[in-house]
């Protein structure tokens, strides 16, 4: 009987501290268990390391490490940004403090006081990036930071865990890959002869994203900068493509950087032959969604092999490199942050800061408790404040519109839309693979150009439609979840929702594919009468005008709408 309630509370004390490994979601189903008790294991002793002390004073110009010139401008003048003030005042969050086991309780600060001067940036070379960075950057004809990168890049040369948030196309990969190119390879800045002698070896740079087609613009983004002279400073790992050779490569070219999804580069991980102890900088592009449970063993390796957390000691029983682990700087990036991120980055980072837009404020005034999740289920009381973050998320260009259809003329509507909006790049959304097929063939049918792209089609067929979609050979895209993340095509000007998305999140996110970087862009959302309570509740949700729209004689026309004493009562709720 005593060896029955031992166990059990053996079991019990498993479970819980596999929770805490990543702070989200539900436990695990009982066939993960076996990892879990190695994981649980393995938390225990980071358990131990995870308080980190944090100051207490307010997040400042000097906190962040910046110079005289960049002290505040006057108060009263208003500044370039456009802000009556130059500071940017946080209000005060109504939050509790938080008490979660391996979680420190989360005291409300003070309103901070932050110079919003210096996050107006007008050119790159204002950002004290290198000069052999800014040379690379004109010749590439980048020369304007976007809003999130004038205020990323200072933070993260100040070498503080961050958490970038910022809608969808508003330039967040370039908001870290800068950083990172001006402390990581040729283009860095110049090290005086002592450090220079402190050579590392292995990977500096971890970049962890959840797709494929992400992962390889990623690689993309970082060779355009490094030209063909430096661009085998960075490696893909990505999944479906050939494991030798990626090996190979990184045995032969010795990269600073490599850039993959979770899987291939735990897999390569677990074999050795990616030595990433000396790892400076990891980022994880769409942090919520490598944050879910189909990535969580990946992602345990990443986390624990890549660097030493910052704020860690090494522990004194590990030996050989572990023991001589480089502290990392742990970057989180999506446009869509949920609670679940807010308390990874308090775990993993030392005193993390959230850089949204112009604005930093400590990690820690923010609000880090609610439901994860942004289902379209959720009762209307709590959708307000758990989707302030899609809210955000999503480019102010984009107009919103739904119309309603029968299922058997939804391919029809599309066609109209596409012509009433003389839409030159458009990506349909469908929930299920299979449909996709039967959707582009009727489309063709119609004489319009279209191809499919889902996670079944093999890497070339992926990379051969995605490269004949961007060259404008292809005018629609029928895809499903897989293209909703991080998929840049600056000529996208409509999105269109064939089904449904199955909550405000992945709308965000779906949407954000048009509309990028200040561009003008569309999102329908064409549905059954059925569906159209749904569509009300995405509205309510987002707080944006979705308007019913019809396509008649080759134009949109936007329908008045009269608001039902049933949804006046439920938005009231
Ligand atoms: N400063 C800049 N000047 C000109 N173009 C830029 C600049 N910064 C980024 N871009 C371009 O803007 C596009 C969108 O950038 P990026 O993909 O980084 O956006 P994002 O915020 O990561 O979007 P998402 O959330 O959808 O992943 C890219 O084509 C990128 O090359």
């Amino acid at each position: 009987m005593k060896a029955l309630i031992l166990q059990t509370q053996r079991n019990m004390l498993t479970l819980v501290s596999t929770r805490l490994l990543f702070f989200v979601g539900d436990p695990p189903p009982l066939k993960k268990l076996s990892w879990i008790s190695n994981a649980a294991r393995l938390h225990t002793s980071l358990q131990c390391q995870s308080r980190v002390d944090r100051e207490s004073g307010p997040l400042t110009l000097a906190s962040l490490g910046f110079r005289g010139e960049l002290e505040p401008v006057k108060r009263d003048k208003p500044n370039e940004l456009g802000n009556p003030s130059s500071v940017i005042e946080v209000p005060k969050t109504k939050a509790k403090p938080v008490r979660s086991i391996g979680v420190k309780a989360v005291k409300v600060k003070a309103p901070l006081e932050i110079d919003s001067a210096l996050f107006a940036a007008k050119t790159f070379s204002e950002l004290n990036l290198p000069p052999l960075l800014i040379e690379r950057l004109e010749r590439v004809g980048l020369t304007v930071p976007t809003d999130v990168q004038s205020t990323a890049i200072p933070t993260i040369l100040q070498n503080h865990d961050v958490v970038i948030q910022s809608y969808t196309g508003s330039g967040k990969t370039l908001a870290y890959l800068l950083p990172i190119l001006s402390e990581v390879g040729p283009l860095k800045k110049k090290l005086s002869s002592e450090e220079e002698t402190d050579k590392r070896i292995g990977i500096e740079a971890v970049i962890v994203a959840p797709s494929r087609e992400l992962g390889m613009q990623i690689v993309r983004e970082f060779e355009k900068i490094l030209g063909p002279e430096d661009k085998k400073l960075v490696q893909q790992l990505v999944g479906g493509a050939n494991k030798s050779r990626q090996e190979e490569a990184l045995r032969k070219n010795k990269p600073a950087i490599v850039v993959g999804t979770p899987g291939r580069i735990a897999e390569i991980s677990a074999t050795g032959k990616l030595h990433t102890h000396n790892c400076r900088f990891l980022v994880l592009d769409e942090v919520d969604e490598l944050l879910s449970f189909n990535f969580r063993e990946d992602m345990h390796r990443i986390l624990e092999h890549v660097g030493r957390r910052s704020g860690v000691e090494p522990s004194s029983s590990a030996k050989g490199p572990l023991a001589r682990r480089v502290e990392r700087q742990t970057i989180l990036v999506s446009a869509t942050v949920p609670f679940s991120v807010t308390r990874a980055a308090r775990s993993w980072g030392r005193n993390p800061v959230l850089v949204r837009a112009k604005t930093v404020v400590p990690l820690e005034s923010v609000p880090a408790t609610g439901p994860d999740t942004l289902s379209v289920h959720t009762s209307s009381s709590t959708s307000n404040t758990i989707t302030q973050g899609a809210v955000e998320s999503l480019p102010p260009n984009l107009k919103h519109f739904y119309c309603v259809t029968r299922l058997q003329h939804k391919i029809d509507s599309l066609r109209r839309c596409v012509h009433a909006l003389d839409a030159k790049s458009v990506i349909a959304f469908m929930n299920h693979t299979k449909r996709l097929k039967d959707a582009v063939f009727k489309l063709e049918a119609r004489g319009i150009k279209a191809a499919e792209l889902h996670g079944d089609l093999g890497k070339l067929a992926r990379s051969t439609t995605l490269k004949k979609f961007k060259n404008g050979e292809l005018r629609i895209l029928v895809t499903n979840e897989l293209s909703a993340r991080g998929l840049d095509v600056s000529e996208c000007d409509l999105v269109v929702n064939l089904d449904l998305p199955t909550d405000s999140i992945h709308y965000a996110h779906r949407a954000g594919r048009a509309g990028r970087l200040g561009r003008k862009g569309s999102v329908v959302t064409i549905c059954e009468d059925s569906e159209v309570f749904v569509v009300k509740k995405l509205r309510r949700q987002l707080g944006i005008p979705i308007q019913a729209c019809e396509f008649t004689e080759g134009k949109l026309i936007v329908s008045e709408e009269e608001e039902t004493e049933k949804e006046k009562t439920l938005q009231r709720q």
